[in-house]
């Protein structure tokens, strides 16, 4: 195991992932096992965040064409990802890492609110964070949350943990001749319309001059390989 090619990073967790076989909610084994990447990961001395999506759960999106409105629709797939962080905090707890939930929504009662001075000092006393409720505004998604919080705390990259193990020229799912890219820059990956991330999150990456690695979560230390360099995926820089 080398030097990690980072020392403060956004984990980017997709909600989508943590179903399992299933085809909706939260399989504890998935969750456990996530959680025991990141403590693994965080064993290197990395400061990581967490960002967890709420495809398992909701999409705003979804429901729109069902006479629910965007807005409330999306302030429901931010409470999905509420659900999701505070999940994978008790998940990260019961296994001996300290662990909290700071979200961009207020609900006292349930966990803190997201500040960047919070969120950094958690960081530097070697907690895992889990940056909860998206941006707390609707039209946005949790990549583009994973970016805005890594450029605010400074992290080094975002590392996109999702089931694909990089981007494609189409969608691997539906296209079998897709073929996998190892690096892109951040305009190519704008240009190119590829839906494993939307461009705004691509745009807020390329502005802020942050890298984004977008990798499989499906083996058992992917997280850590990734940050030791031996890791594949897609890397998408300057
Ligand atoms: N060009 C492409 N390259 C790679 N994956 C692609 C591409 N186009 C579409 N995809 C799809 O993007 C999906 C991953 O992105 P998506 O944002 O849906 O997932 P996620 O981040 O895992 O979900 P969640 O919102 O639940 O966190 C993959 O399942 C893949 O099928
Ligand atoms: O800043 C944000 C982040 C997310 N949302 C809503 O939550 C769901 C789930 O997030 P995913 O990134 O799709 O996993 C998303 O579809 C939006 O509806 C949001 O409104 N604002």
């Amino acid at each position: 195991m080398g030097e990690p090619l980072y020392r403060r990073v956004v984990v980017k967790i997709s909600g989508e992932y943590l179903a399992g076989a299933q085809p909706f909610g939260i399989d504890q084994s998935v969750l456990d096992r996530v959680a025991s990447d990141v403590i693994d990961a965080t064993a290197r001395g990395i400061e990581i965040a967490l960002v967890v999506g709420g495809g398992n759960i909701f999409r705003g999106v979804d429901v729109s064409s069902r006479g629910v409105s965007r807005p409330t629709g999306d302030s429901m797939g931010m409470l999905a990802t509420v659900m999701n962080c505070l999940a994978l905090e008790s998940a990260i707890e019961r296994k001996g890492k300290s662990a909290r939930t700071l979200c961009a929504l207020v609900m006292p009662q349930v966990c803190e609110l997201f500040t960047r001075k919070t969120a950094l000092r958690y960081l530097s006393e070697g907690r895992v964070v889990l940056l909860a409720g998206g941006t707390g505004n609707p039209f946005f998604t949790t990549d583009t949350t994973a970016v805005l919080r890594a450029s605010e705390i400074g992290a080094q990259a975002v590392l996109k943990a999702t089931n694909v193990d990089g981007v494609y020229s189409a969608d691997p799912k539906v296209d079998k001749n897709a073929k996998r890219f190892e690096r892109l820059t951040h305009s190519q990956a704008i240009e190119g319309g590829y839906k494993v991330m939307d461009a705004t999150a691509f745009a807020l990456a390329r502005e802020t001059s942050l890298p984004i690695i977008v990798f499989s979560i499906a083996e058992s230390g992917s997280i850590g390989a990734i940050l030791d360099g031996t890791g594949r995926g897609t890397i998408v820089a300057g």
